[in-house]
């Protein structure tokens, strides 16, 4: 049996799941454009012999994010380490493009 707060409860909690289902929706999302956007930019890089990563970029990056974040609420230390993952993933992937291209 659930009292009334509970059921309250049991309703806000499925709210707020819902519009987090939405949030990780958009994420999802996001990161699949931002990896079809990265594969060009690899397919390019492979064509022209330019180096898989970029650490001044990568700086440039960084610093903007950890502005942003700040600004939103969000952990700088996060923000840097959220871009770190994703850009780790790319340079996987500019890297096997390379060897594809070098077959
Ligand atoms: O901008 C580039 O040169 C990229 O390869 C893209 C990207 C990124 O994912 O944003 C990935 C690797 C580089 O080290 C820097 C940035």
């Amino acid at each position: 049996m659930t009292n009334p707060d509970q059921a309250l409860a049991q309703f806000q909690l499925g709210q707020l799941r819902a519009s987090i289902d939405n949030l990780d929706s958009i994420l999802i999302h996001t990161l699949a454009e931002r990896f079809k956007l990265t594969q060009q930019v690899g397919k390019l890089k492979a064509l022209h012999n330019m180096p898989p990563a970029d650490k001044s970029r990568e700086a440039q990056q960084i610093e903007r994010l950890r502005h942003l974040a700040k600004e939103s609420g969000l952990d700088p230390a996060f923000a840097e380490k959220f871009l770190n993952f994703i850009v780790a993933e790319v340079i996987r992937h500019h890297e096997q493009i390379r060897g594809q291209e070098a077959e």
